[in-house]
């Protein structure tokens, strides 16, 4: 009997969704951003199903559902550039004050860390949010590197950041895991060659994350460290 943690040393975890439940702050955020065009503001259960491709491509969404609900507008680039602007700057000002760990998150890390694997971060967010949200929950200690949506060239699903954290922390791909709520990560984690492990609570576009066939499907992130398997 092994752990699925058995031959593994790096363990990569997204961010949006599986660490945190940071929907409350960019629906506040998007919300501010649009109502400053004096558009309509969405409400937390559609921003849900738009997270996961990054900043700009949240501030798109919601730019078309809120176009969709007036016909006085149509988009164009110098709205849409406006209206993302205002959303990082609201979204600057207020980054975790509404926004929650999801259960077992923090002991797990610890217990992580504790035991000796590397652990990194790979989000599709922007990486100036990284510090200051990891911070106020007290995570950034645990993570030897942390890449955001725009760090590299290419975000998931695109495998970049994972072979480059990977290559980085001089870790082979079969002994590194990416943990994730989206198929994004999972179709980065598989990319690369990484083991990938699935959560089922977050947002994934309104899909069910076993869909896109996770090595292994958990309940929470406290289970990293207590399944076994029989091979
Ligand atoms: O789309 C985002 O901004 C956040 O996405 P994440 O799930 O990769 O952290
Ligand atoms: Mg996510």
């Amino acid at each position: 009997m092994h752990s699925l943690l058995t031959g593994k040393t790096l363990i990569a975890f997204d961010l949006d969704g599986t660490l945190i439940d940071s929907v409350p702050d960019l629906t506040a955020a998007v919300g501010q951003a649009l109502a400053a065009q004096g558009l309509a503001v969405p409400t937390e259960s559609e921003v849900r199903h738009w997270v996961g491709n990054g900043a700009p491509v949240l501030v798109e969404r919601a730019l078309s559902w809120a176009l969709a609900q007036t016909s006085s507008q149509t988009p164009d680039e110098a709205l849409n550039a406006r209206t993302y602007a205002d959303f990082l700057r609201f979204y600057a000002a207020e980054p975790s004050a509404r926004t929650r760990l999801y259960p077992g998150v923090k002991p797990a890390l610890e217990a992580l860390h504790g035991a000796g694997f590397s652990l990194a971060l790979i989000t599709n967010k922007p990486a100036r949010f990284i510090d200051p949200i990891l911070e106020s929950f007290g995570l950034n200690a645990f993570f030897s590197l942390c890449l955001g949506g725009d760090s590299l060239a290419q975000k998931k699903p695109d495998p970049l950041p994972l072979n480059h954290v990977a290559k980085t922390l001089g870790v082979e791909a079969h002994a590194c895991v990416m943990v994730g709520d989206s198929r994004h990560d999972m179709a980065a984690g598989k990319a690369a060659g990484f083991t990938t492990v699935a959560l089922p609570y977050g947002y994934n576009h309104g899909e069910p994350i076993a869909a896109s066939h996770p090595d292994w499907l958990l309940d929470s992130l406290s289970q990293l460290l207590t399944t076994e398997t029989q091979d």
